[in-house]
């Protein structure tokens, strides 16, 4: 193009035109002259354009016939591996020519043996040139699909991903392997920023030899949204051919539908648009349909086909099942007081995993940091411990990280800022302190323990106490009740196996296929056999008809609502317990607030017959199934959650406390409970075993170690309840005493704990 216009003769124009003051005679000569100038540069140009179209039309067809050049190549790279009945390409087999240089690299650099599933058809199409997105769930191996395939291509691949540490990771790991990667971030130093533009600039002229070569620059989605100076450099870079592929982590948060949306990554549209010609993947752990079809809107990629028979010009889609056997599931009883839970979870990693490493998700990061130095000081140092969240400085998380990568920090204590794609395969276990505010968000925190395919445990410590404080954070979220309430209902089933459990939440909220919980071994709906539900002894639980606990429950709301006071979950706790003498207080204001007295009796026929911790799994039960509700009150420094009717308080309350038995209309409420036991073996007899709790219940194991389940944990004899009972009715101030628990501890040592009605904990012993 440039040498056709150089052909173009402009011709200049007169500089002046005839003088005003000429002849006219003159003067129309001269305009004559000039037209006649006008008309032969305007012939030329016309003529040039033509030449021009003529030269387009061919360059065009050229182009035209290397498209189609480059599509009979996606089938026929490979010797055999031939589509299947629609003739598509099927890339999850070994026989494309590549194939034997594929596996090498994998075992010389990765040092890996096999391919997980999908990670070779993913390598395939990513050496092939294609548009690729791949489902694959934490810890799946994502990272593999196109590192590997980065070797083998000439260039750099680009490699979007939202997180600083996750980014430091990967860079570190690939050093280790001795692969070129380098990131630009914000915290990439100049001088180091711009030796890398240097190499990039000099691999795009063909100046750096293809062994000093770059093979992936990792970004954050800022880079590619704000720094018009990286694109164009990296414009340079693809008119050097030296871009091989665009890979995009964490692609769901392309889209406002998924649950992590970033304004940012939306900007990435550009990258298509600029560059159409390199091919993108994009990664997910979780991509529902309709978040995958606003990706693939977004990033300007065509529609999918399967990665075993891919059509021509589609996007190639990989996904591998979301189940993944080597975790074990559990929910245990968290002690009430906030020292007792640290010290059940000492003992157990100091029972069960003394020397792996592990993550300790907390709410807060001030329970992060409690939590981290609770865990050291009752470990007496023997559990080396660092708190991450997002009010650290980078270099402090950067120094975490490694320390906990090379295990001289065993424990991290963290908020969810830490942990999205942390590259540590050897995480055996991660606790959840408190509640995680959804199930999407525990599927993927606790997804962060055996990222190495080894036998790792999940548990999650869960009290119904802890539902208050949580809801109060997740007030201002939208759906956040509905997630809030999925989570409790997870948390509180006793009988449904923890896959299964998974399987349906997500086929629900995501419209995920059931089938991405399907394994070759087991189908979707196939109970794990190996989580605390599947292994659950009959005994270690009840199911009660409560409905008429449920009704009274009920009745103290609106009684206590006809007041104008209003309850949290605790107190409604104790009130319908008639704990505390059956007082509340209401008003509040300039008014000041006032202590009334509810007449149980006279309410719902007396006090609810349930234990403490009875009646608020039952409160939460209620929560869940949309009996109670939730009713926000902001105060000046926080937000208090209290509990109103539900809209189907309705179907209960207008029933009489004598009809609800027997109306055939009556609904019926039953509620799973844990049953307290103080059996408890001693902890030189649980040395001999270490094995995780759920290894020792499952099927097959004997009576003797399925002793140990999840009940006796509780370890509250029924008396020490009945003393508990007494003890908080005798309570002359709103505040209940209440005996915490530890867990696993042969000298079971209790505490006396005072907690007040917020919920806060107070040591009195
Ligand atoms: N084929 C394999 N065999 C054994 N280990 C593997 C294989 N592929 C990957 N791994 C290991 O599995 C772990 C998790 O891999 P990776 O970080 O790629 O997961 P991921 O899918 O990106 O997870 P996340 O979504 O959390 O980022 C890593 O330690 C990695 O080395």
């Amino acid at each position: 193009m440039a040498d056709d216009s150089s052909d173009i003769e402009v011709i200049p124009s007169p500089v002046a035109g005839p003088s005003k003051q000429s002849a006219p005679y003159l003067h129309r000569q001269a305009i004559g002259q000039e037209l006649t100038r006008l008309d032969a540069e305007l012939e030329k140009i016309e003529e040039d354009i033509g030449k021009l179209q003529a030269l387009a039309a061919l360059r065009r067809e050229d182009r035209d016939k290397l498209l189609a050049e480059l599509d009979d190549l996606s089938a026929p790279t490979k010797s055999k591996g031939k589509g299947k009945a629609t003739g598509g390409t099927d890339y999850a087999t070994d026989d494309f020519v590549w194939s034997p240089e594929l596996k090498s690299k994998l075992r010389s650099v990765f040092k890996i043996q096999n391919f997980r599933l999908c990670q070779e058809g993913a390598c395939n199409a990513n050496v092939d040139g294609r548009d690729i997105v791949c489902v694959m769930p934490t810890g799946g191996g994502k990272s593999l699909t196109y590192q590997l395939p980065a070797l083998l291509s000439p260039g750099v691949t680009l490699v979007i991903s939202p997180l600083l540490a996750l980014i430091t990771d990967q860079v570190l790991h690939l050093a280790e392997a001795g692969i070129a990667a380098v990131k630009l971030t914000g915290g990439t130093s100049k001088a180091e920023s711009r030796d890398i533009h240097n190499r990039l600039l000099a691999m795009a002229t063909g100046r750096l030899g293809n062994e000093k070569e770059i093979k992936l620059c990792y970004v954050t989605p800022e880079k590619i949204a704000k720094s018009k100076s990286f694109l164009s450099m990296l414009q340079k870079v693809v008119n050097g051919g030296k871009l091989s592929r665009i890979v995009i982590d964490e692609a769901h948060c392309v889209s406002q539908l998924g649950h992590d949306f970033r304004p940012d990554y939306q900007k990435l549209y550009v990258l298509r648009q600029t560059f159409p010609r390199v091919p993108i993947m994009a990664l997910s752990a979780t991509c529902p349909p309709q978040v995958l079809q606003d990706l693939l809107k977004t990033l300007g990629m065509k529609p999918v086909s399967d990665g075993a028979n891919a059509t021509v010009g589609s996007t190639v889609y990989f996904s591998s099942p979301l189940y993944r056997p080597n975790l074990h599931y559990q929910v245990l009883p968290k002690p009430a007081s906030a020292q007792a839970a640290i010290v059940a979870m000492k003992d157990y990693i100091m029972e069960h995993h003394p020397r792996d490493g592990g993550i300790i998700y907390c709410l807060t990061r001030k329970d992060a940091e409690r939590v981290a130095e609770g865990i050291m000081k009752e470990s007496g140092g023997k559990i080396k411990t660092g708190v991450y969240h997002a009010e650290r400085r980078d270099e402090e998380k950067e120094k975490l990280h490694l320390q906990w990568r090379r295990g001289d920090v065993k424990v991290v204590c963290a908020t969810i800022a830490f942990g999205l794609g942390i590259d540590k395969g050897d995480v055996r276990f991660v606790l959840h302190h408190s509640l995680p505010k959804s199930v999407d968000g525990y599927y993927q925190e606790s997804g962060r323990a055996g990222r190495d395919g080894k036998d790792s445990d999940c548990l999650l410590f869960f009290r119904p106490a802890d539902f208050s404080h949580i809801a109060a954070m997740m007030a201002s979220e939208r759906g956040g009740a509905a997630k809030l309430h999925a989570m409790l209902d997870f948390a509180q089933d006793l009988r449904e196996c923890r896959k299964i459990a998974f399987a349906k939440y997500f086929s629900h909220s995501s419209q995920l296929s059931m089938s991405s919980w399907t394994t070759a071994e087991k189908n979707a709906l196939a109970p794990c056999n190996h989580c605390d539900n599947c292994t659950r002894l009959p005994d270690s639980f009840t199911q009660r008809d409560v409905t008429l606990e449920a009704w009274q429950i009920l009745r103290v709301v609106d009684a206590v609502k006809a007041t104008g006071g209003q309850l949290t979950l605790a107190m409604l706790a104790d009130l319908a317990r008639g704990a505390g003498g059956g007082n509340y207080e209401v008003g509040g204001g300039r008014r000041g607030k006032e202590k009334m007295d509810l007449n149980l009796q006279a309410v719902c026929g007396g006090k609810v017959a349930l234990k403490k911790e009875e009646v608020e799994t039952l409160i939460v039960h209620m929560l869940v199934q949309r009996y109670l509700v939730e009713k926000y009150h902001q105060t000046a420094y926080n937000t208090v959650v209290y509990l109103g009717s539900g809209p189907l308080a309705v179907s209960l309350t207008r029933f009489s406390r004598d009809r609800l038995a027997i109306d055939a209309h009556a609904p019926k409420i039953e509620c799973c409970f844990r049953a307290a036991t103080r059996k408890r073996k001693s902890r030189s007899e649980k040395e001999g075993s270490k094995s995780s709790g759920k290894r020792k219940r499952q099927a097959g194991s004997s009576d003797e170690e399925e002793e140990e389940s999840d009940a006796d944990i509780l370890d509250v004899a029924p008396e020490e309840n009945q003393h508990m009972e007494e003890v908080s009715s005798d309570s002359e101030s709103a505040a209940q005493v209440d005996w915490s628990y530890s867990m696993r501890d042969g000298s079971s040592k209790r505490r006396r704990t005072e907690s007040t009605l917020n919920g806060d904990v107070i040591e009195i012993d």
